[in-house]
């Protein structure tokens, strides 16, 4: 199922009214955020028209995908998430469970794994996230489950150690299991760059089945595009 905006502040809006009721109808919210500057946009909508709405404090955040850098540093999905969401609204410190990304590659996914297994209610043998955020990159990966990687999206593991195509860089990404055992997935894909894979993927033509992001239970999936990402869908 798709749903189709006319911008990211309504896209934001959207996820802002989930939200709102899933915080009001049940104890701790699990959600895996996104990450890559997508989510910027709609975070910076969240923090400013939701701030004093949503109890922040009663959800729990993690990520479904982290790079292998410092929380500091500039590719942090961690820090994205803390500089356009975090600082603005009442988040309880111990519900936020960042990847350790100061620690080698190994150890961050070892850790992660951890945390994950101690912290996310399990359901059908998996941990299962209430909300499970995903963006798409323009070659079709989602996470940080890439193309020339798509095997691990199969991994019985909880997150497997991916590296991204060009630069090599080293990330932590949940794998197929997790993200298919989340209650409500919501794909967050904007622009222009991800209208062909969108239209290939829910046209199941093209070389659909070597994208990642093809691979998420569309049972459990709303997509949230804007115009140009939906533009070449009939
Ligand atoms: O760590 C990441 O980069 C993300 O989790 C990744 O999966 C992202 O969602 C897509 O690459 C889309 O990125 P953009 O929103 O920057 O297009």
């Amino acid at each position: 199922m798709h749903k189709i905006f006319e911008s990211k502040q309504d896209i934001g809006r959207y996820l802002g009214d989930h939200l709102l009721n899933i915080t009001q109808d049940k104890g701790d919210v699990y959600i895996a955020l996104s990450g890559g500057s997508t989510p910027k946009a709609i975070f910076e909508l969240l923090a400013k028209e939701y701030a004093k709405s949503i109890d922040w404090s009663k959800i729990v955040f993690f990520w479904g995908d982290e790079r292998c850098v410092p929380p500091t540093d500039s590719e942090s999905n961690f820090r994205m998430t803390r500089e356009h969401l975090f600082d603005h609204v009442d988040t309880r410190a111990i519900n936020i469970f960042r990847v350790k990304g100061e620690l080698e590659p190994e150890e961050a996914a070892e850790d992660y794994i951890e945390t994950i297994a101690e912290q996310v209610p399990v359901v059908n043998g998996l941990p299962q996230f209430d909300i499970m955020l995903l963006g798409m990159g323009d070659d079709g990966h989602t996470a940080s489950i890439f193309p020339h990687q798509i095997k691990l999206w199969k991994s019985n593991n909880i997150c497997e150690l991916a590296q991204h195509p060009d630069s090599g860089q080293f990330r932590v990404t949940l794998t197929g299991n997790v993200i298919n055992n989340s209650k409500q997935v919501f794909f967050l894909v904007t622009g222009e760059n991800k209208a062909e894979k969108v239209d290939e993927i829910f046209n199941k033509k093209g070389n659909y089945k070597q994208y990642p992001a093809a691979l998420v239970d569309s049972t459990k999936t709303e997509w949230l595009l804007d115009k140009a990402a939906a533009s070449l869908l009939k």
